[in-house]
């Protein structure tokens, strides 16, 4: 079986896009997640963090479905709807759009560039969970804000929440980042543990000046990648809930990626995000595909030049971390 796919990031978490819109695929449920595990192995020629698939909507201009690159499905994927957001506007030639997700409809729309000549979009992030049975985390309370997972660490502070896909934050003190502590405890999470049964990423989280953050996430599924865009809108809330950033500002969020924006609006008791940041593509190819086999062999690769650009806002923001973090 033939597949045509867009290989392409969002602040360096990457992904294969496969348009179902415009071709017949018909992939099984199984299929999906074969997908996932095959074509995201980094041993392959191709390897990715997850693979979108764009399919039809009869409630949106498209639909996303995200799958990890452990073959596992998620509810929702920050920096890939980025990239579905130009993928569905391109196609349909808008300008802003609605893309269905597995748990609502979310608006996307195009933005002014980021940085010079870097595609840029912004989606919004939501519905935002609390109550730790959204994640699900079974701890004999309602909400986890701020407090400490004796089972995780002596020291750390978490805040759990859903938008909708299951984030555990901690914010702290460059040294957090200098030991296997966010390796292990992610793993341990993600792993068979009572704490979380459906696993959950986790982030940690440096305030840098006001109206900064660096963030990094271990994701469930994947393990660590450069940016994950839930984590890093799931995080900026918390520093606004923290007092450490204000709702309604724009908070860059640096990343071992790059860098995205983050506005943060609460309206009485409900929250959402607007994430704002690239959508780059990095090549075209097909590839062969034997699914019962597990294999494939790609027949063409057509490499854009849009990373060389990128790679610009990349280095602006690795200087910053090195800087300050
Ligand atoms: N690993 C996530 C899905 C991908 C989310 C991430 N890549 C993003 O940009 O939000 C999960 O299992 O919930």
């Amino acid at each position: 079986m033939q597949i045509d796919l867009i290989k392409g990031h969002g602040s360096g978490n990457d992904f294969l896009l496969i348009d179902e819109i415009s071709n017949d695929y018909l992939f099984t449920e199984e299929d999906r997640a074969n997908l996932a595990k095959v074509l995201c192995n980094r041993g392959n020629e191709l390897g990715a963090d997850g693979i979108l698939f764009i399919m039809k909507s009869d409630r949106a201009d498209g639909r996303m479905r995200v799958f990890n690159a452990d073959g596992s499905e998620a509810s929702m994927c920050g920096n890939g709807l980025r990239l579905v957001a130009r993928y569905i506007c391109e196609l349909k030639g808008l300008n802003k759009a609605v893309i269905e997700t597995m748990k609502a409809n979310l608006k996307v729309m195009k933005q002014e560039d980021i940085f010079p000549q870097v595609h840029t979009y912004q989606v919004e992030i939501s519905p935002v969970m609390f109550e730790l049975k959204a994640l699900p985390l079974n701890l004999p309370k309602p909400t986890l804000f701020n407090e400490k997972i004796k089972e995780l660490s002596d020291e750390l502070r978490f805040t759990a929440l859903a938008v909708p896909n299951p984030h555990l934050i901690a914010i702290g003190e460059t040294e957090m980042f200098q030991n296997n502590l966010q390796k292990e405890l992610s793993e341990k999470v993600n792993g068979p543990n009572d704490l979380f049964p459906d696993g959950v990423n986790v982030s940690f989280v440096k305030p840098l000046e006001k109206g900064s953050i660096y963030v990094r996430t271990f994701e469930r599924g994947v393990g660590f990648t450069n940016a994950c865009g839930t984590a890093m809108s799931a995080s900026s809330l918390v520093t606004c809930l923290t007092e450490l950033n204000n709702y309604e500002k724009v908070i860059n969020v640096y990343n071992n990626g790059g860098k995205v924006q983050c506005v943060v609006h609460k309206l009485d008791d409900t929250y959402s995000i607007d994430l704002i940041g690239n959508a780059t593509y990095l090549y075209r190819a097909s590839i062969q595909l034997a699914l019962n086999e597990k294999t494939f062999s790609v027949t063409s690769r057509t490499e854009l030049l849009e990373q060389r650009t990128y790679e610009k806002l990349q280095s602006a923001a690795q200087e910053v971390i090195k800087q300050t973090l």
